[in-house]
Order: structure tokens, then C-alpha cells, then sequence
């Protein structure tokens, strides 16, 4: 079964409503391969999402970049999984690693998180990876492993979860995962689906990279066979991203 190729543009704690605006037309005005080659994902902060929704062509979707562990309730600040249901919001991306580690969400909390999101019709993209103390220390699949297995334990199906390989050390900071690295990492993780899993989850379960992906490296990372598309943070919020989704026509190596 082919994997749909998926480009996420994560906005994180970025944006005034003109900038949404500006945004949302040029994606908007954007000529790029069709809904049947390129699954397009943007996930605005909260607040946005509302305008965002009215505004966005309907061919690409919207993602919340967070939702709370539980049915709602007496959790002040968060946003239930329920609320997301009932905008209409398709997506949640759980487990980055910005929340990971400044926020100390554990894998068991993630794999909560993810367990129950799924459970309330949420698509999710959940996010792992290594920091570089741990790339350095050769543990960069005993942790990509662990992460993965604990969203594992609590999931049954895996149809709507997508997993983006995210390594710490290229997020946000313009040092990208070489082709080879993001290729070796992501043929892992299907052996990991396969051995631990079954494998028809790992055949046609969507794993993406996400960290520091751009305009000019997006081509070279889209041909490798197991990269089945990318989480952008910085790169989302530009012109560039265009270029991104229409690597999703890149021919696989
Ligand atoms: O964290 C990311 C996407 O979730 C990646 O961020 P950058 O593309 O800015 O490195």
C-alpha cells in the first residue's frame, strides 16, 4: 500500500492575524500537486485556528499543536481533545519536543495523550527524537525506540497516527539531518512497527521528518524511500513552504 506523502507546517508561538492572513493566501494562491499525491496540514496556535478554518482552501487541512490528556474539564488552560471534535479540527500533533522538554511531558504522558486523542476521532501526529548528547552517545534508537513504544502500548489502531522523526538537535536550528541519517533513523522505526507492532502497521504507517527542513533541502530528503514527508516549523511560515509540499512529487531513490 503507498503512503500518501504528508507536509505538516507546524506555526508553534508564531503570529498576529495579519500575518495568519498573509499566510493562509499565499498558500491559498499556491498551484501544487493534488490532495490524492500531497496531504497538506497547517497547525496554527489555538486562537488562530477558528480564522484559520474559514480561510484555508479546502484541500488542505488544520492541526492543533496540542490537546489535554483527558476528557475536559477542571484544567485550566488546556484545550480538550473534545473542543478540537467539535470545531471540526481533524489533526493534533502531540509529544514535540519543545513540550518534551520544557513543559517535561514524559513518553507514558504522550502516550496518553495520543491513546486519547485517537479515541475522540483526533488524526494525530506524534513526534519523537533524540537530543544530540543522546546522538553522541550512540542511544539515538534506544530513545526513538522507547518514545515509540510507549505511544505503542496504548494504541490499537494505527491508521490515523502518523509518527514525525523529529531529532532535537536539527530543530530550529538550520543543521538538518543529512538524507542518510533521516533515511537510516526512519528504516529503524518501520523495523521497530514490524517487529513490535505487525507488519502491515509498518508498511503503511507515515513516519516524517521534522528540523530545520527548507526549500532547498526538502528534494534530497523526499527521495529517500522511507521519508514519507515533513513537519516544518520556520520554513512553514514562509514562501518556501510551497516548495516543500511539491517535493511530495520527488522520485524515491
Ligand atoms: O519542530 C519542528 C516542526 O515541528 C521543526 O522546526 P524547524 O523546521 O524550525 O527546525
Amino acid at each position: 500500500m503507498a503512503r500518501k506523502f504528508f507536509v505538516g507546517g507546524n506555526w508553534k508561538c508564531n503570529g498576529t492575524t495579519e500575518e495568519v492572513k498573509k499566510i493562509v493566501t499565499t498558500l491559498n494562491e499556491a498551484e501544487v500537486p493534488s490532495h490524492d499525491v500531497v496531504e497538506v496540514v497547517v497547525s496554527p496556535p489555538f486562537v488562530f485556528i477558528p480564522p484559520v478554518k474559514d480561510l484555508l482552501r479546502p484541500d488542505f487541512q488544520v492541526a492543533a499543536q496540542n490537546c489535554w490528556v483527558r476528557k475536559g474539564g477542571a484544567f485550566t488552560g488546556e484545550v480538550s481533545a473534545e473542543m478540537l471534535v467539535n470545531l471540526s479540527v481533524p489533526w493534533v500533533i502531540l509529544g514535540h519536543s519543545e513540550r518534551r522538554s520544557l513543559l517535561n511531558e514524559s513518553n507514558e504522558f504522550v502516550g496518553d495523550k495520543v491513546a486519547y486523542a485517537l479515541s475522540q476521532g483526533l488524526k494525530v501526529i506524534a513526534c519523537i527524537g533524540e537530543t544530540l548528547e543522546q546522538r553522541e552517545s550512540g542511544s539515538t534508537m534506544a530513545v526513538v525506540a522507547a518514545q515509540t513504544k510507549a505511544i505503542a502500548e496504548k494504541v490499537t489502531n494505527w491508521t490515523n497516527v502518523v509518527l514525525a522523526y523529529e531529532p532535537v538537535w536539527a530543530i530550529g536550528t538550520g543543521k538538518v539531518a543529512t538524507p542518510a541519517q533521516a533515511q537510516e533513523v526512519h528504516l529503524e522505526l518501520r523495523k521497530w512497527l514490524h517487529d513490535n507492532v505487525c507488519a502491515e502497521v509498518a508498511a503503511s504507517t507515515r513516519i516524517i521528518y521534522g528540523g530545520s527542513v527548507n526549500g532547498a533541502n526538502c528534494k534530497e530528503l523526499a527521495a529517500k524511500p522511507d521519508v514519507d514527508g515533513f513537519l516544518v516549523g520556520g520554513a512553514s511560515l514562509k514562501p518556501e513552504f510551497i516548495d516543500i509540499i511539491k517535493s511530495a512529487t520527488v522520485k524515491k531513490e
